[in-house]
């Protein structure tokens, strides 16, 4: 892992100390550097029970750092270090045990909503209860939307003349109600978590002592209040710290990624900072052509030595004309002629909206859902049925016990200390039967969801099993495929997944398929003829993680003459 490390490479794995940035193109080995760093520094280690944090934002991207560590050398990452996300670190050692002291609810907190499961609390559409999961409070301390999507809401955040809408109010004094019992979303938990060190900075002291190495990677996606964080724990004696990031690739899903303020420690520790720019996944034409998306001054030197002089141009092709399974064709076909063998592992499909998803699975699309408000533990169990029939079992269980625990005892969420109380006082073995038994009743999952949830019903009351099941009122009529195919495709050649799902990865092959509007609603076409670049916008920021994901051929779906015409001016002259 040592021996091909760059110069530069090699400066950042053995040299450099101290707080300091690494900031990256794509593809010029950060996952590569940073892993063999820890690898020597764990190596040379010897506190025994001080250690290292190394935190990423998703799970994915740690495991790809400990599957390369693992991978190249057999070393895991084991106490006294930490290898983890963000969120899971601050959860761990700041908001968990120490939560309660600001929260007003005399007891260890529990996370709620995305990435921790289903919110699902409220009687009626328009019940304040309901935004728990997709509200929270900014280092400004305003109420304020955690989703992209605001149309979740039924009213406007602002009104006209600008001034905060009074619902905000309500969301606020609903958000109260539910930190008293102990809830959280995971930026509630961030926020609070910030204003514990701001209250108790004796906190950040001893997690600058346990801690007195900080590595974060992906760092360009750390959000305001994170960054606030980092710098309290700074503030409070942390020495050393390495953020290694690329700010024309900050996009998170369930954050809002401040690459400024990545950039902000850059300028800030320039002296001792590193600049790695050499592409090692794509050849030189693909470098050539994603740049023009950013404002660097020069592409990046494509050094690879088995694709750097990979001939193929990047392409941008339409298919409203010839409608996506053409593209899709003609793409394949394209990776045949090139000797790239179509597989999951070579050949990767992405696009940013799940409807284009729908359109190469060929499933209607529907803006709308069954699932009627209060009660969405139906969907759980409907969904656990069909997974159950798809061999997934494990995960069945898990979301049939929950949904039964939510529907038996009408609660909006089950967390791990309820159903750890639930389970023991029926005693473990009979739970599982119990569980067993509700799954086996349940109808097969074919035919109208309407029929589906009635016999189900009728069954389960049959057998005791008393559970209200509604859907909305007057909803239409929907299958299970089309309910719940469309979050899978195993059975294609090809990954098929959103840009945030391939984020880190590196194909040989990618067929990128975009709408003519970002998921936020803008225009790219406004965008790009606005002279907009990554900086400037998230959405071009995930156009342009999609395009630096394969080493050979990379192929730009759009769906107009029009959007292909502006992208052309852009990405080729
Ligand atoms: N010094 C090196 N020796 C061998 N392979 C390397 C080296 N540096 C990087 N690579 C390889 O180059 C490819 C890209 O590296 P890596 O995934 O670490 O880049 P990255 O900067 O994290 O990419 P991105 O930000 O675009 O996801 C990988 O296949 C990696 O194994």
């Amino acid at each position: 892992m040592f021996e091909s490390l760059s110069t530069v490479q090699r400066s950042i794995v053995f040299e450099k100390n101290g707080r300091f940035v690494v900031r990256a193109c794509p593809g010029s080995g950060k996952t590569y550097t940073t892993a063999a760093r820890l690898a020597y520094r764990i190596q040379n280690w010897s506190s025994p029970c001080k250690g290292i944090a190394v935190l990423s934002f998703t799970n994915v991207a740690w495991k790809e750092i400990q599957k390369m560590l693992d991978g190249r050398l057999g070393i895991t990452i084991n106490y006294p270090h930490h290898l983890g996300t963000l969120d899971s670190f601050i959860n761990k050692y700041i908001f968990l045990p120490f939560g309660h002291l600001i929260m007003g609810c005399g007891k260890r907190p529990t996370l709620v909503g995305e990435p921790h499961g289903t919110w699902s609390a409220g009687k009626h559409d328009y019940d304040y209860d309901r935004y728990f999961d997709c509200t929270s409070i900014s280092v400004n301390d305003e109420t304020i939307p955690t989703t992209a999507d605001l149309t979740r809401f039924h009213f406007k955040w602002r009104n006209k003349d600008g001034s905060e809408s009074g619902h905000v109010a309500r969301i606020r004094e609903a958000k109260v109600k539910y930190w008293g019992q102990g809830y959280a979303t995971q930026a509630d938990a961030n926020y609070f978590s910030y204003k514990l060190l701001e209250k108790y900075p004796n906190i950040a002291r001893s997690i600058a002592m346990r801690f007195p190495e900080l590595v974060i990677d992906e760092a360009q996606d750390t959000s305001e209040i994170q960054m606030r964080i980092i710098d309290k724990l700074i503030f409070n004696s942390l020495e050393n710290v390495m953020l290694v990031g690329d700010p024309d690739q900050a996009i998170f899903e369930w954050n809002d990624a401040r690459p400024d303020l990545f950039l902000e420690k850059y300028y800030l520790w320039e002296e001792n900072s590193v600049i790695l720019d050499e592409n090692r996944r794509s050849s030189q034409k693909i470098c050539n052509v994603t740049n023009k998306l950013t404002s660097r001054a020069y592409p990046s030197v494509a050094v690879s030595e088995s694709v750097k002089d990979f001939e193929h141009v990047p392409v941008i092709v339409c298919y409203k004309q010839d409608g996506i399974h053409t593209i899709l064709d003609n793409f394949l076909r394209l990776c045949e002629k090139h000797q790239v063998e179509v597989n999951p592992e070579n050949v990767a499909v992405i696009f940013r909206s799940k409807s284009i998803q729908n359109l190469i699975q060929e499933q209607p699309e529907r803006m709308d859902d069954p699932w009627a408000v209060g009660n969405y533990f139906v969907r759980d169990l409907a969904k656990g049925k069909y997974l159950a029939t798809k061999g997934n079992i494990s995960e069945a269980y898990r979301l049939v016990e929950r949904a039964v625990f939510k529907g038996l005892f009408k609660r909006s969420f089950c967390s791990a200390s309820d159903l750890e109380a639930w389970v023991s006082s029926k005693g473990f073995v009979r739970h599982r039967k119990d569980i067993t038994s509700i799954m086996a009743y349940l109808p097969a999952p074919t035919g109208d969801i309407n029929n589906w949830v009635r016999k189900a019903e009728r069954i389960l009351r049959a057998n005791n099993i008393s559970l209200q099941m509604t859907l909305k009122r007057d909803c239409g009529e929907y299958s299970f495929e089309e309910l719940f195919k469309t979050t899978t495709g195993d059975s294609l050649r090809f990954r098929l997944g959103t840009v945030h799902t391939v984020k880190g990865e590196t194909f040989e092959a990618v067929l990128l398929v975009l709408k003519e509007k970002g998921a936020q609603g803008s225009f790219y076409r406004t965008m790009l003829t606005q002279g907009k670049k990554t900086y400037d916008d998230e959405e071009l920021r995930i156009a342009y993680v999609g395009m630096t994901r394969p080493r050979k051929l990379l192929v730009l779906a759009v769906p107009s003459d029009q959007s292909k015409a502006v992208w052309e001016q852009r990405l080729l002259q």
